[in-house]
């Protein structure tokens, strides 16, 4: 039987879960590859800390660069985190070197996915990141192998389980912001900064590696537009409620005839379509293509449900399957085009703190108007129901049928010259049927 001598850099939340999982399942795994998935060869940070797993026996590097060179392990496992160095040096010295790499480090492929894969591929070393997407969602290789016979049209979902966590509680719970953010640090779910799950840029990494899975581009995070849900209060989630919408931080990415549209923003879906049911740290990934549409639902983020995906990308090295990286050689990437959010289509909610005097609605209707934006409600709040409304001012809450997201901005700019409006306008984007 022979062996797969797994090097492992990360043993925080994820690294330690997957010694865990390859220990538990060990049996199992070596009846399905045929051989044994051991890690021989560790490094993290702080060589001393109780990580409570036994790491007797195994090999330590103070530098995970050192590691992934290491002549003695078969396979690098990135589990530290960051775009940058360490985790940029140590995976490209693993490729270069011939090895095959697994990493669930989806801002370090955001940025440097392309390069990377290159590497590999000059090397002929495969580089596996089922992780990096979803946590336990199986949705890398769904898109780049199941279902590589279709033309995608549009890829979406909720793929941030710290913010749906904190959405879902903040709306079901009526727990602030801050308190929910906290638990979900505790549970293992946030970045180590979590200024990128809750100002949407992990999804914006997660959607850029999906993007140039199901279209073929080239990974290209710089050319999504990313607005997170840091803003969100639990007047809007109390508001969308009463409306008959959830509110989700979705990533979209899709086919239109300028380009890949791909964006990340807080957006109000109805209560009945099935993404607005999925709560907690749970993501969803639903794909359109010409042949199937599929959704596929599961935990998110977390140790084990992330360990699970790593531990499947080790199978797949055990086994000897590999692939490209994005399901296609990177000569064969195209660039991603950006279509300009400008020209986004759809209803908005709208909710200002106006300005309590006569002729204030008239003015904000006047100029929806100007713009041919058509109003399905205007619901006026009655101030004390509204957080961060001063008591001289009144919560309007505008709710448009479908119009452009450069007539809204136009819109937003006119009214605050106006003087009508004080304080920051939220802005959230609907999608229904
Ligand atoms: N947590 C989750 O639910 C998920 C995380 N991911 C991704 O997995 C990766 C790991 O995440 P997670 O386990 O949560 O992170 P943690 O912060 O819990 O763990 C990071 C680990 O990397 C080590 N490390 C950090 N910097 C260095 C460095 N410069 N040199 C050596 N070791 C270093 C740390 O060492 P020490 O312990 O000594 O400080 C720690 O063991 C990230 O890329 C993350 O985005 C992906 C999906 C889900
Ligand atoms: N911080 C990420 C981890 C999983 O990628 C999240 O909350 O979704």
């Amino acid at each position: 039987m022979s062996q797969l001598k797994v090097g492992l850099a990360g043993l925080g939340t994820v690294g330690v879960a997957v010694v865990q999982m390859l220990e538990r399942q060990a049996a199992e795994i070596e009846a399905r590859t045929g051989r044994s998935v051991k890690v021989v060869a560790v490094s993290a940070r702080s060589k001393g800390k109780d990580r409570g797993i036994d790491l007797s026996g195994v090999r330590w590097h103070d530098d995970p660069v050192a590691l992934a060179r290491d002549p003695d392990i078969d396979v690098f496992v990135e589990l530290m985190g960051g775009d940058g160095d360490p985790a940029k040096a140590a995976v490209a010295a693993a490729l270069a070197a011939g090895r095959p790499v697994v990493t669930a480090n989806k801002a370090l492929l955001a940025h440097h996915g392309v390069e990377l894969a290159q590497v590999g591929e000059a090397s002929n070393a495969t580089l596996h990141f089922e992780a990096a997407v979803a946590g336990g969602i199986p949705i890398v290789k769904t898109l780049r192998e199941a279902l590589g016979g279709n033309r995608i049209e549009r890829v979406s979902g909720i793929l941030n389980g710290t913010c749906n966590y904190i959405l879902t509680r903040m709306a079901d719970e009526k727990i602030a912001f801050d308190a929910c953010l906290a638990d979900a640090q505790r549970l293992g779910y946030a970045e180590a900064d979590p200024t990128f799950d809750i100002d949407g840029f992990d999804t914006a990494h997660k959607l850029a590696l999906l993007t140039s899975l199901a279209f073929g581009t080239k990974v290209d995070a710089d050319a999504i537009y990313v607005e997170g849900i840091r803003s969100l209060t639990l007047a809007d989630l109390e508001a969308a409620d009463e409306l008959g919408f959830k509110v989700k931080l979705l990533g979209v990415a899709v086919r239109t005839e300028e380009g890949i549209e791909q964006r990340v923003h807080p957006t109000m879906v109805p209560k009945h379509w099935p993404i607005a049911q999925v709560s907690g740290v749970t993501n969803a990934v639903a794909v359109n293509g010409d042949a199937v549409n599929l959704t596929l639902v599961g935990p998110g983020a977390g140790g084990a449900a992330t360990a699970s995906a790593v531990v499947g990308d080790l199978i797949d090295v055990a086994r000897g399957n590999g692939g490209f990286a994005f399901g296609l050689p990177v000569a064969a990437l195209q660039p991603a085009q950006r279509a300009p959010m400008q020209r986004h289509e759809g209803g908005y909610y709208i909710r200002v703190a106006a300005v309590n005097k006569p002729g204030t609605a008239a003015t904000i209707a006047r100029r929806m108007a100007e713009e041919g934006i058509s109003l399905e409600s205007i619901v006026q709040r009655r101030p004390q129901r509204a957080a961060g409304v001063e008591p001289n001012d009144v919560a309007v809450i505008l709710i448009t049928y479908a119009t452009t997201e450069d007539a809204v901005r136009r819109v937003m700019a006119a009214i605050e010259a106006d003087g009508v409006i004080v304080g920051q306008p939220q802005v959230i984007r609907i999608e229904k049927d």
